[in-house]
């Protein structure tokens, strides 16, 4: 039997993982933009009697390049761990990608080569002639295109039967690229990239560039709001449908009170609550990120942002990496790899939270469309849509102040200038990104939260039934809590809220909910009014759900989100400042607000 390990190499953004995850069934993150890929990963598949180990790489355009993900790349490669190294290449710029062909055929001839996206470049016009391709290297190359597996099993039968006397001594060190390009691809049409061109010249441009990126992203929200309403309210009553149900059952096999009530009062509200205000916003929200990604818009708001990020002292790709924090904090920082500089990379870890994940929206999305506007009509979630884009944009601006004074005090240095390079724009695989973004992102984070949320709703029900004196654990907690918190226009219940809310952001509003009914039980909140009745109830003002905003964007990073930073910066120090800065900032600025609320 046949073992063989597999490196699959290239160009950022050629299609590498696509190709990884096709043949091995696995879920890499891919999308429409160079460097998604930071770290290698492991797949396996069986073809035959043989076993192959594919390890996908990130995208490199040399294999001598100084930022960390690229490399992993050239390390790899020139260790020699590899039994044969897969290239991709992009059939629609062959040019450039012969560039680190050649490098990759100095060092090994143990290559085969894909030219992927050929769907692509039959719609530009553009001809590939890949036996002269194959002869001119010295190599076996196979045409595919690996979204819908063309060419696969050519591509298999290839790397099951290579072996590397079949092509050693071969391969020409030193061809010349443009001779390779001139002989094996022919353009029928003038312009290939004429599309492209001209949607950039709006999406980038100096007058729409800004507008058109703030529009989309109230879209995004405003789908997203109106979107998760009417599933949101359908789950929970059916949740609150099955509570009885379960009840009934438990008192009927004999449960202890006790028992019932831990399950269904701690455990069952906290989790059914966690799923249907979150799971609905999310299971839209990130079909609609992964659609704009896909279709290659994330690089153009690099582009857009690169100068007032450079202003500021820091990287442009640092709004590549602030847009996956959108997704998840963890997610963002560490893709903060496609950074070279090790300066500009801490700038962008350090600041990455100020940016809410998908954690935090929910609460946000509640808390606003309960105070900030009236009724949940769609001019009303427009308005909230419209709020929610104006506190992101608080947060973006936070981001680029931070990021100024960093570089100005404890990070000086100068903005380094790099070179982005913009896909062309990709026509989205509108099946794969739902079916992807819903099963893997989605269930993954409602996952996280379910885990963590289900043993302490079981915790916050023990702490609320346990009377020391004549109040609860959880009382005197938020009691000891309250002078702070009144200080900071809030609560001693929202404080312990964003500290028990350290192992994930999706618990807090959970948490606090719990904390204000006496008996630490959750009730039923099938629609905002009763939500918005229980809070006004415990004396939130407007203020108040300001403040937990305020707190709600500018608070300590959660706790993967620190375990991740420990590990990309290998420094406690770091860690520890990436943790109390924005806490510190949200803090001030609530400070404040409270204070001109009180001198009015
Ligand atoms: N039309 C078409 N799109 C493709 C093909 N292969 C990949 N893509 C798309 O190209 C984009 C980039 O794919 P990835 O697999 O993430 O590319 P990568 O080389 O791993 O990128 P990095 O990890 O950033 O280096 C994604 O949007 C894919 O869906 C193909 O053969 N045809
Ligand atoms: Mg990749």
């Amino acid at each position: 039997m046949k073992n063989k390990t597999i490196a699959l190499v290239g160009n950022p953004n050629v299609g590498k993982s696509t190709v990884f995850n096709a043949l091995t069934g696995m879920k890499q993150h891919t999308g429409n933009w160079p460097g998604k890929t930071v770290t290698n990963a492991v797949g396996h598949m069986r073809y035959k009697d043989a076993t192959f180990d594919f390890i996908d790489l990130p995208g490199a355009y040399s294999l001598d390049s100084s930022s960390p993900d690229e490399a992993v790349t050239g390390e790899y490669i020139l260790s020699g761990q590899a039994d044969l190294v897969l290239i991709v290449a992009d059939a629609t710029c062959l040019k450039r990608n012969l560039l680190l062909i050649k490098d990759i055929l100095k060092v090994t001839d143990k290559a085969v080569l894909c030219v992927n996206l050929m769907d692509e470049a039959r719609k530009k016009g553009i001809q590939l002639d890949i036996e002269k391709l194959q002869k001119l290297l010295h190599i076996p190359v196979i045409a595919t295109v690996a979204r819908s597996k063309e060419g696969f099993p050519q591509l298999l039968e290839t790397l099951y039967s290579f072996s590397p006397n079949e092509s050693s001594g071969m391969h020409k060190k030193d061809f010349n690229i443009n001779d390779i390009y001139r002989q094996c691809v022919t353009l029928s049409k003038e312009e290939p990239h004429s599309f492209d061109r001209k949607l950039d010249k709006i999406v980038t441009s100096k007058i729409l560039g800004f507008p058109v990126m703030i529009l989309l992203l109230l879209m995004i929200f405003w789908i997203t709001m109106v979107g998760a309403n009417y599933p949101s309210e359908a789950l929970s009553s059916m949740f609150s449908l099955l509570d009885e149900k379960i009840r009934t059952l438990l008192i009927s096999v004999n449960a202890p009170n006790v028992l019932v009530s831990a399950l269904m009062d701690g455990l069952y509200t906290t989790l059914t609550w966690v799923i249907s205000v979150m799971l609905p916003p999310m299971a839209i929200f990130f079909p609609l990120f992964t659609l704009l990604e896909d279709f290659g818009y994330l690089p153009r708001v690099a582009f857009n942002l690169d100068n007032v990020f450079k202003c500021c002292g820091a990287h442009g790709k640092q709004s590549l990496t602030m847009c996956m924090g959108f997704g998840c904090n963890a997610c963002g920082v560490m893709g903060c790899r496609i950074i070279e500089s090790p300066r500009e990379r801490l700038i962008a870890i350090i600041t990455n939270n100020f940016v809410p994940c998908n954690g935090r929206f929910p609460t946000l999305i509640a808390i606003i469309l309960i105070f900030f506007v009236s009724g949940t009509a769609s001019l009303g979630t427009l308005a909230a849509g419209c709020i929610l884009t104006g506190f992101i944009l608080i947060g973006i601006a936070v981001t680029l102040i931070v990021s100024k004074l960093l570089s100005k005090t404890v990070l000086k240095g100068m903005p380094s200038s790099f070179v982005l390079e913009l896909p062309p724009y990709r026509k989205p695989k509108i099946g794969s990104v739902i079916v992807r973004s819903i099963f893997d992102r989605t269930v993954f984070v409602l996952g996280r939260a379910i885990v963590i949320a289900a043993p302490f709703g079981v915790l916050i029900w023990i702490l609320a039934n346990i009377k020391i004196g004549n109040s609860s654990i959880l009382n005197h907690c938020t009691e000891f809590l309250d002078p702070f918190g009144r200080v900071i226009g809030v609560d001693g219940v929202i404080v312990m809220a964003f500290i028990l809310g350290f192992p994930a952001n999706e618990i807090v509003v959970p948490v606090m909910l719990m904390c204000y009914m006496s008996t630490g039980v959750l009730t039923d909140y099938s629609s905002l009014t009763q939500l918005q009745d229980t809070l006004v109830g415990c004396g939130w003002t407007f203020q108040t759900a300001l403040s937990v905003i305020i707190l709600c964007l500018f608070h300590f990073p959660c706790g993967t989100t620190c375990l991740t930073i420990k590990k990309e910066t290998g420094s406690l120090k770091w860690t520890a400042f990436a943790f109390l800065l924005p806490t510190v900032i949200g803090i001030g600025i609530c400070f404040i607000i409270n204070l001109f609320c009180t001198l009015l």
